[in-house]
């Protein structure tokens, strides 16, 4: 961290010192970051600059085009952008630069980028004192043979229905395009590489669960509704909307409480916990859903890196407070 007078953002600091009445903050942080242009307009909101700016954060656009060691110096880097070159960069910067902070590794973040390898951590946990039970659903991989899906699925024993999701996450709309397949032989439609997860009903709600550092926030999200036992007798891939990514919140809703009541908080603590340390990030979050007709038995089906903090009420807060608090790297 640096102190005031070591930097030299003087216009901010001028502008820091007349918001804040003549009172300066008592350190200066600079925060380099590199965003994909969606991700900083979600995440660069100016009531959130203009809250840091106050309270000491300086953020700096990182050129892209520019060797990342010219620019700065930063106390913190954080980035969302993908390619195996990007990520050279940033290898190749923390090794230069152990003194800066850099959020967070891209080797963690690539285990992220696979929607099977995401969930490998929840999979090893045992929760079982944490007042509830976690688990992930049911999967499979499929890499090359779409035709090949229906005998494998048979020989795996899934479940139908079956949502169909891309292999690979990797920031485009593609990779987020889902199928719910009510038959096997229609997920030979599909493209592989896919991931195929046994449906579970929830109730239609489902609960994100925002993680910045040690802070947690759970929202609740609209999701699928469960599928009734007639509509099992369905046929085809149908594709559906990101519904659990609408700004929309179901907060506020007046939903059944058996299905709407958060997940314990012990158990959100533990999970959170346990998934920051074993996963090696700091930024990320949970999608989280009630089995429907239990109280405590959860599946976590999805797993983000840097999500979309601007929807998480608080953000501005939650991260100027994390920011502020990152201890100096050593
Ligand atoms: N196994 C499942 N059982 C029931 N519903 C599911 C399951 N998997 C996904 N869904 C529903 O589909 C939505 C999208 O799935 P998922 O979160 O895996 O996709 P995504 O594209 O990675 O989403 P995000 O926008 O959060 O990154 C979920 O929010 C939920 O509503
Ligand atoms: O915050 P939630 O509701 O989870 O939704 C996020 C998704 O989970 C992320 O995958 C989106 O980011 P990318 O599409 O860049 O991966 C992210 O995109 P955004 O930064 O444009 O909001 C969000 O849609
Ligand atoms: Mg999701
Ligand atoms: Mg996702």
């Amino acid at each position: 961290m640096r102190l005031n007078g070591e930097v030299s953002h003087k216009e901010e600091e001028e502008e820091g010192e007349k918001e804040n009445g003549n009172l300066l903050p008592q350190k200066v942080v600079v925060v380099g970051y590199a965003l994909t242009s969606k991700k900083k307009k979600s995440f660069m909101q100016p009531k959130f600059e203009v809250l840091a700016r106050k309270k000491g954060i300086v953020f700096i656009a990182i050129d892209l085009n520019k060797p990342l060691s010219d620019q700065g110096p930063f106390d913190v880097v954080l980035h969302k952008m993908s390619g195996k070159e990007w990520c050279e960069v940033i290898e190749d910067y923390k090794q230069k630069h152990p003194e800066v902070t850099v959020l967070d590794p891209p080797d963690a973040i690539r285990h992220l980028h696979n929607r099977q390898s995401m969930l490998q951590n929840v999979a090893d946990l045992d929760l079982s004192d944490c007042h509830g039970k976690v688990c992930v659903p049911r999967q499979m991989v499929i890499k090359k043979d779409p035709l090949s899906i229906p005998d494998e699925v048979f020989e795996a024993g899934l479940k139908l229905p079956l949502v169909a999701k891309p292999l690979v996450v990797d920031g485009t709309a593609k990779s987020h395009e889902l199928f719910l397949a009510y038959d096997r032989f229609s997920l030979s439609k599909l493209e592989p590489p896919l991931v195929l997860q046994e449906f579970v009903n929830h109730g239609g709600v489902l609960f994100k669960i925002y993680i910045v550092g040690e802070a947690i926030k759970v929202v609740k999200r609209f999701s699928l509704p469960n599928v009734s036992k007639c509509e099992l007798a369905n046929v085809g891939v149908h594709s559906f909307p990101r519904v659990s990514s609408a700004t929309a919140s179901a907060d506020d809703a007046d939903l059944d409480p058996s299905i709407a009541e958060l997940p314990p908080q012990p158990l959100l603590e533990r999970l959170s916990r346990e998934l920051r340390s074993r996963l090696g990030l700091q930024l990320f979050n949970i999608d989280m859903i009630r089995e429907h007709g239990t109280r405590d038995v959860f599946y976590v089906i999805d797993i983000n890196y840097f999500p979309g903090y601007g929807k998480m009420p608080g953000y501005e807060h939650i991260f100027t407070d994390f920011l502020l608090n990152l201890a100096p790297a050593t």
